[in-house]
């Protein structure tokens, strides 16, 4: 699917269909943590803690989601934002507010310095960075996020998309995310199948986020 489609669905499904966006996030960010403690329990270098590094959007909200659920699957997690939680949104704002008050790890992240303090090396971390709302390469921060988790050699999970690449054509930025694994929601966008998104793809899997078949059908997912 082409990226302004899959945010079509998201917001077909609330106007038309009357569903929560929170609703929408939570089934993604269940799913998510299900296929990352799956891939941690059969993966050598799957490591438990696992490390999540949220942005300023949905693709942020949805790590305080998989942070949750991936607690009550056993792991040790900490959250890495990229921002304040007072500059988060809507049902970002609503998970990170719920982990929060629920005792999970939250740090800010200020600095490459920080970056590179709080992200171990061998462990699991998971990309929440920037998702279908991004345009161009990674900017400052966002850039060496990147950086300094390409640099570890734990196990890496893309959330919807790898962090740096354009999900329309494929093409990946100068700093783009190399994951072991991308969890992507509704499809596969349309760039996953074109050779220069090999690399930074990994293996991709599919996790619905609950919306009608109905829905679905009209934008001929199968
Ligand atoms: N139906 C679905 O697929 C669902 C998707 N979900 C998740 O929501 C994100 C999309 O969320 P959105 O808030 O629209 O965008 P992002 O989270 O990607 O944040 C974009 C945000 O980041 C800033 N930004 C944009 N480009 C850059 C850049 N190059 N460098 C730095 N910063 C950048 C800007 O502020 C943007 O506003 C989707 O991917 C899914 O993960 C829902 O959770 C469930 C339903
Ligand atoms: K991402």
């Amino acid at each position: 699917m082409k990226r302004e489609d899959v945010r079509r669905v998201d917001q077909i499904a609330i106007e038309e269909y009357g569903m929560l966006g929170l609703v929408l996030m939570e089934n993604a960010g269940r799913g998510a943590a299900e296929r990352i403690a799956a891939l941690c329990h059969e993966s050598p270098r799957g490591a438990n803690p696992v490390c999540i590094l949220c942005g300023p959007g949905n693709n942020g909200g949805d790590g305080y989601v998989i942070a949750r659920h991936l607690e009550l699957l056993g792991f040790s997690v900490h959250i890495l934002s990229l921002v304040p939680l007072d500059r988060l949104t809507g049902d970002a704002s609503a998970n990170a507010s719920i982990a929060a008050r629920a005792g999970l790890t939250i740090q800010i992240a200020k600095s490459d310095e920080d970056l590179d303090r709080w992200i171990a090396d061998d462990e699991t971390v998971v990309d929440c960075l920037l998702g279908t709302g991004a345009t161009g390469a990674p900017r400052g921060l966002y850039g060496d996020a990147v950086t300094q988790a390409n640099k570890r050699r734990g196990l890496r999970v893309a959330i919807d998309l790898p962090t740096g690449l354009d999900c329309d054509t494929g093409a990946p930025a100068e700093v783009t995310f190399r994951a072991d694994l991308t969890v992507t929601f509704v499809a596969e966008k349309e760039g996953f199948s074109k050779p220069a998104a090999k690399p930074w793809l990994g293996t991709v899997q599919v996790v619905g986020i609950g919306v009608p078949q109905a829905l679905l059908n009209d934008f001929k997912v199968a």
